[in-house]
């Protein structure tokens, strides 16, 4: 798994010119490309990170999960962009260059069922609790939290979206570099269905290589049987994309 808008820095006047087209392939997508390879020669799943992404006229900020034969096995577009105003601290308006993914992403892989959310999706848990009602056993989010909320809410986020839907999150930032015009918070992390912290990085760069034990998602929902605690008399969350392709 690598971080999101790796193959670029992290700002508006960047995504333009570091945005790749993506569906065209071969040497229009040289980081896809050079994922695909890496998948391949590898025999790895690869979550993509995410990079700007060309699609007409319009920039996305997009996820591209590989299997382990370097075939692209699904895409996610940012579906929350991060527009935000903490005054004198960070302002990011990410819609100024980027337009936001119409559909949440799950793609079944030699390593699970991985439900894919870009960094600012990891705040609605309403895209976590659809991804674990259809069987997501990890979810990945590639991210640059920042200085300001990265202290406060990144694991946070982490490990509430795992404890809430019983089941993996990952997490990949970029390392921080304090001269950049963003400065990411770092700490790439690995949180499993109780909401520990399995594996986590400090904010340099470095690698996760951690286990995943999905059979400790049984036992997890059996200690603590939240599914069938839960009162649909009362609440209800409406999955609009299956109501739309079952109907
Ligand atoms: N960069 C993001 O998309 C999100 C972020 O930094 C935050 O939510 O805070």
């Amino acid at each position: 798994m690598l971080p999101e808008i790796w193959n670029s820095p992290y700002s508006n006047d960047c995504f333009p010119v570091y945005a790749e087209d993506i569906d065209a392939g071969g040497e229009a997508s040289p980081s896809t490309a050079m994922l695909s390879e890496a998948a391949g020669l590898l025999k790895v799943t690869i979550v993509g990170g995410s990079i700007p992404e060309r699609s007409g006229d319009r920039l996305y900020n997009t996820c591209c999960v590989f299997d382990s034969d370097g075939k692209l096995k699904a895409k996610h577009r940012k579906i929350h962009l991060f527009d935000i105003d903490i005054p004198g601290k960070i302002t990011f308006i990410e819609s100024k260059t980027l337009t936001a993914g119409e559909t949440p992403t799950i793609v079944d892989t030699e390593v699970g069922r991985i439900g894919i959310g870009i960094c600012y999706d990891i705040r609605f848990q309403e895209l976590a609790i659809i991804y674990a009602a259809r069987g997501a056993h990890l979810i990945c989010y590639p991210g640059a939290f920042n200085m300001t909320t990265g202290p406060l809410h990144w694991e946070l986020l982490q490990r509430a979206r795992a404890a809430d839907n019983q089941l993996y999150v990952a997490t990949c930032s970029p390392a921080r570099d304090v001269a950049a015009g963003y400065v990411a918070w770092g700490h790439s992390t690995l949180v499993g269905p109780f909401g520990e912290v399995l594996a986590t990085t400090e904010h340099e760069e470095d690698i996760i290589i951690a286990e995943i034990d999905y059979s400790l998602l049984e036992v997890r929902r059996t200690n603590l049987p939240l599914t069938k605690q839960r009162r649909g008399d009362l609440y209800q969350l409406v999955d609009v994309q299956r109501l739309k392709s079952d109907s």
